[in-house]
């Protein structure tokens, strides 16, 4: 078997009591616990002022997995992270044109990391490695990789929705970043809307064609691109939302409720999930259904994420003053209804507290997939199961058909669902979970990235192989 090497963005070497918060990083440690191999990328840490700004990989390897990261300068920060991948491509894919800025230097700093990683990475390659890059942070990685003379099978993986085509071609470049795509010899996204979306594109712009094996022509290379839908690892959480009831701060969430029904809301602190749309709701579940006034508590897990940029402070401050509106309306002294917390929970921790709610609330305006849904179904008691109340814009909604669905913007029925889904009888519940549960057993983290991999560990083809020799 070929050796695995994922580049991603964001490294989460496995440090005591740093649990990573974001799916992407939950994913791929779920993928390389179980095959092991090389995983290469951003450290999270910033280069002293001055240093140089070419570092050497700080090599570890830990159960199994090597980990190659690398510090970037703050300018690097600036422009590739804070400023293209998520002031550009991060809005753009998620629909939100109005939130984007595009800037020469911004993407000029987004093509140099690019060279960087492909600089730093490519002498640690070995010519069987099967390479796998991660989200949007990356798309150029394997044509600079290529330029550098590497023949290795690559494959991309865009954890973020793909858009349609009116809106993919407000980016000036969009031309560039899909000729990138085409480097790759495997493509994934996350659902078939996303795929759909591709196609859609690729017709339009006239730029290939799909072959009738099912792979896209573009460019002059032939490329597999397929949905693998992200999972998690199920019966792994499942058993440790079982054991929750010895975890302490389960245990005095429950004990602080008392017959109160919990509802839950987990997520990073940003406009793509919708966070104010359902405290919105939740004002408004409130207002309309007085009697669930005293009998509920609205939990809503929030770590900070992307404070750089312009537009999460912004929103930061939105929701914390939201939060305070709904509480000082609506609190007694003896009861508050929402519990707004802005700090990272433990993935243990999560499990129980997921177990506990009554509700899941995850309703993103746009989300890839959102693992925190999953999760949520997974943690439930299969005797007394919750009712996830889901976004039909999260990814997710492609696969999990037995949860209520709602559209976010329409803050009266969201709230509407959310009595509904407090009032549902026993058995709606057993049976929409139980269709749930049994998808997210086959359709794990595991599934995923077999099946992802088993499309990329394909033989070349000679055609393919002597085109991209050709191309240099
Ligand atoms: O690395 P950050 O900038 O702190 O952000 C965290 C991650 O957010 C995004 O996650 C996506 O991947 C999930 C797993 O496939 C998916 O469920 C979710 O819908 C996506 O939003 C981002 O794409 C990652 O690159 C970030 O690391
Ligand atoms: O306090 C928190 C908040 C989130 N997460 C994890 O972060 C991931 C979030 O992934 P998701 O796909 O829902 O959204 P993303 O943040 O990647 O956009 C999930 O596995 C959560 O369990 C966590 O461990 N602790």
């Amino acid at each position: 078997m070929s050796r695995l090497v994922i580049v991603s963005n964001r490294v989460p070497v496995p440090t005591p009591g740093t649990p990573p918060a974001g799916g992407l990083a939950v994913a791929l440690s779920g993928a390389m616990k179980a095959r092991g191999g090389l995983w290469f990328g951003w450290s999270g840490g910033k280069l002293e002022p001055g240093a140089d700004e070419q570092p050497e990989p700080e090599i570890t390897t830990i159960d199994g997995v090597t980990y190659a990261v690398i510090d970037l300068a703050q300018r690097d920060l600036d422009e590739y992270y804070a400023g293209f991948s998520n002031r550009m491509l991060w809005p753009l894919f998620h629909y939100r044109m109005e939130l984007t800025e595009f800037t020469r230097v911004t993407l000029s700093g987004y093509h140099r990391v690019n060279r960087l990683f492909a600089q730093k990475l490519a002498p640690l390659i070995c010519p069987d490695d099967i390479i796998w890059v991660h989200d949007y942070h990356l798309i150029p990685l394997a044509a600079e990789l290529r330029a550098m003379g590497l023949r290795n099978r690559m494959g991309f993986f865009l954890h973020i929705p793909f858009p349609p085509p009116d809106i993919l071609t407000v980016l000036p470049n969009h031309a560039d970043v899909v000729r990138s795509l085409a480097a790759y010899d495997v493509v994934g996204f996350q659902t078939p809307i996303d795929l759909e979306n591709f196609e859609t594109y690729v017709r339009r712009e006239r730029v290939g064609r799909r072959l009738p094996d099912g792979r896209f022509v573009a460019h002059g290379r032939a490329v597999t691109v397929e949905a693998f839908p992200v999972g998690i690892e199920t019966q792994v959480f499942a058993d440790v939302a079982a054991a929750s009831g010895r975890n302490a701060l389960v245990r005095r969430t429950r004990e602080s409720l008392g017959d109160r029904s919990l509802i839950i809301g987990v997520d990073r602190l940003d406009y793509s999930k919708g966070i104010a749309q359902r405290i919105q709701a939740f004002e408004t579940f409130l207002l309309l259904d007085p009697e669930w006034r005293g009998r509920c508590a609205y939990l809503q897990i929030t770590p900070k994420s992307r404070e750089e940029v312009p537009e999460y402070a912004a929103m930061e401050r939105e929701v914390a003053e939201l939060a305070g509106r709904v509480n000082g309306s609506f609190s007694e002294v003896d009861w508050t209804p929402l519990r707004y917390v802005n700090r990272t929970v433990g993935r243990n921790a999560l499990a129980g507290l997921y177990r506990q709610a009554a509700v899941g609330l995850v309703t993103p305006l746009r989300d890839g997939m959102n693992l925190v849904a999953k999760e949520y179904v997974a943690a439930q008691d299969p005797e007394n199961p919750g009712v996830l109340l889901l976004s039909r814009f999260a990814g997710a909604a492609c696969e999990l058909d037995g949860a209520l669905l709602t559209n976010p913007y329409d803050v009266d029925g969201t709230a509407g669902a959310l009595a509904r889904a407090l009032d549902m009888s026993l058995e709606e519940r057993r049976e929409r979970w139980s269709g749930m549960f049994e998808k997210l057993k086959t359709h794990d983290v595991a599934w995923w990235c077999q099946s992802f991999l088993a499309a990329l560990e394909q033989p070349d083809e000679p055609s393919q192989a002597s085109r991209i020799a050709a191309a240099g």
